[in-house]
């Protein structure tokens, strides 16, 4: 080996250090977040590149939320770096920041926070007025596109959960955000609405658009092409339900998720492998097949 060697070698590494984390949408490095003794999110390294479908499942308190919050620029990591569209958000002011959110990321909660005295078009139109672009025909559209269209006058009381949750998520597309981030997006549905909303967002995703979704629920997590889970704060295992999109993000320099925390269970990216939910039994296998067949 010659004396430069290293240095083409190094150069190679951080060139592919370079294209790996330009291709990625989202990258989190060694991302802690502590609340006193408390690490809610413990040296968490994780990739996502663009058009990737991810969930992000372990039981209460394992720290989901509060790592959805951070991606979602709700909150602030208390050590490591977050990049979203290769911006290291650490940099950005609150009002690049305030425009990132904007602009980027399009959130759907649990409860769905729509105003109770504004239909369905109006709620939709709260968003465009972040966005100062008040357009009805717009919002008409948004919601034409989750299937209610026809809902568009009705109130909040006068909409199913499933009805409402799809209202949401017409107010967080009105951005066209590369990123959709749901916390727990069917936590409050029943099966039926459950596979409408999956299947809103299997046709999100089929539009190339990038989808972190946190769930306790076993079908909601088996749709995403990747899951990982969390156990009080740090990785505990990592799962590719879809091999082609593995193979895929393996060409493109992604690595395996990682906690560098040493704590019992937690994994290294070398380590990290499938894991096995208890959650994951028969409760919706019947249904699952049944959903994939009809999508
Ligand atoms: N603002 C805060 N101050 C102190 N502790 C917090 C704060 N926010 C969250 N925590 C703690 O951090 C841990 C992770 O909380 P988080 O809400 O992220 O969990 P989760 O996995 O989303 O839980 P669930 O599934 O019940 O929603 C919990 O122990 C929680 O009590």
């Amino acid at each position: 080996m010659s004396a430069a060697e290293p240095h083409i070698k190094s150069a190679q590494q951080s060139e592919n250090a370079m294209s790996e984390s330009q291709s990625m949408l989202l990258n989190l490095e060694h991302v802690s977040k502590i609340y006193g003794d408390l690490h809610a999110v413990d040296d968490l390294s994780l990739t996502v590149p663009e058009g990737e479908w991810l969930a992000i499942v372990g039981s209460s308190g394992s720290g989901k939320t509060t790592l959805m919050n951070i991606i979602g620029c709700l909150d602030a990591p208390s050590k490591g770096s977050v990049s979203l569209e290769g911006r290291k958000l650490e940099d950005l002011n609150a009002s690049q920041l305030a425009d990132v959110r904007k602009n980027v990321v399009g959130l759907v909660f649990q409860k769905f926070y729509l105003v109770p005295h504004l239909t369905a078009v109006e709620n939709v139109m709260v968003a465009q007025y972040y966005h100062s672009v008040v357009d009805e025909q717009q919002a008409l559209d948004a919601l034409e596109q989750v299937g209610l269209k026809d809902r568009a006058h009705h109130l909040p009381s006068q909409l199913s959960g499933g009805e409402q949750q799809r209202v949401c998520i017409a107010r967080a597309l009105i951005n066209c955000p590369k990123l959709i981030l749901a916390d727990e997006p069917t936590g409050n549905l029943d099966e039926k609405n459950e596979r409408i909303v999956l299947d809103l967002f299997r046709k999100l995703h089929e539009q190339g658009t990038t989808i972190i979704v946190v769930t306790h629920d076993a079908l909601v997590a088996s749709c995403a092409q990747r899951e990982i889970m969390l156990n009080h704060g740090v990785l505990v295992g990592e799962k590719w339900n879809d091999e082609n999109a593995k193979a895929e993000y393996e060409a493109q320099g992604g690595k395996p998720a990682s906690t560098g925390a040493q704590v019992e269970g937690a994994q290294s990216g070398d380590e990290a492998k499938d894991f096995v939910d208890p959650t994951k039994a028969a409760k919706h296998r019947g249904s699952l097949e049944e959903g994939r067949h009809n999508a």
